[in-house]
């Protein structure tokens, strides 16, 4: 079925095929996906400078050989992880759209998820810290917060034509307040707490900028 307007605003950047299983390709992709979470907790821990290719075959117990057959460097390595940390977001959006909700609820559903996965997910907190960090990858990283103002604008102008936006209030508007304020609650709950109270942050901002959108 085709992508719903909003989720499309993740659609992945290129088409995986699918093929039956293969023990041999299974075992690589498997060693692939565990490269990806070693990475993931070096790029979260010390960031992308001071981590090296060979930190991440040390943590893995593997030779810097085995890497670099999966990652051809750790620039790639960096990508890999931020793309996986935007690769999140369809399948946690249609689990949330599956909840029947309408497009407001919806909106500030998927948002509450998301600052569960920043204060759970490895993935998404290297990611996050790469974003930071792109002025020093000499790489095409994903241009950030786009992709999120995509999919809350969608959610929001819908929800404007269900009638449940406060008039005057500009769906494009609130969605760019609200990556901001995500965005900002987020930093500054990893930056003081290492994203222990990241949940609660988010839910009192939340509260405040839900309440002055909805009609
Ligand atoms: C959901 C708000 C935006 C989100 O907050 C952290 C971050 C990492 O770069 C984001 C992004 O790139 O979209």
């Amino acid at each position: 079925s085709e992508p719903q307007p909003a989720i499309a605003a993740f659609a992945p950047r290129k088409f995986v095929t699918r093929r039956g299983p293969d023990p041999k390709q299974e075992r690589s992709a498997r060693t692939r996906s565990l490269v990806l979470i070693a990475a993931s907790e070096l790029f979260a821990e010390q960031g992308f400078r001071h981590t090296s290719v060979k930190d991440v075959a040390d943590r893995m117990k593997m030779t810097k050989g085995a890497v670099y057959f999966h990652y051809p460097s750790k620039e790639a390595l960096a990508v890999a992880v931020v793309e996986e940390h935007y690769a999140r977001w369809p399948a946690l959006l249609e689990e949330v759209m599956a909840e029947g909700f309408g497009p407001l609820e919806t909106a500030e559903r998927m948002l509450a998820r998301t600052a569960v996965s920043f204060r759970d997910d490895i993935v998404v907190q290297a990611g996050a810290r790469l974003q930071i960090e792109r002025p020093h990858i000499d790489a095409e990283l994903p241009t950030p917060y786009v992709d999120w103002t995509e999919l809350l604008a969608s959610l929001l102008v819908a929800a404007r034509d269900e009638g449940q936006v406060r008039e005057g209030v500009s769906p494009e508007a609130a969605a760019r307040s609200l990556v901001s304020a995500f965005f900002g609650a987020q930093h500054i709950s990893d930056v003081l707490r290492g994203r222990a109270d990241v949940v609660e942050r988010w839910t009192e901002t939340s509260e405040l900028l839900f309440h002055a959108i909805r009609a």
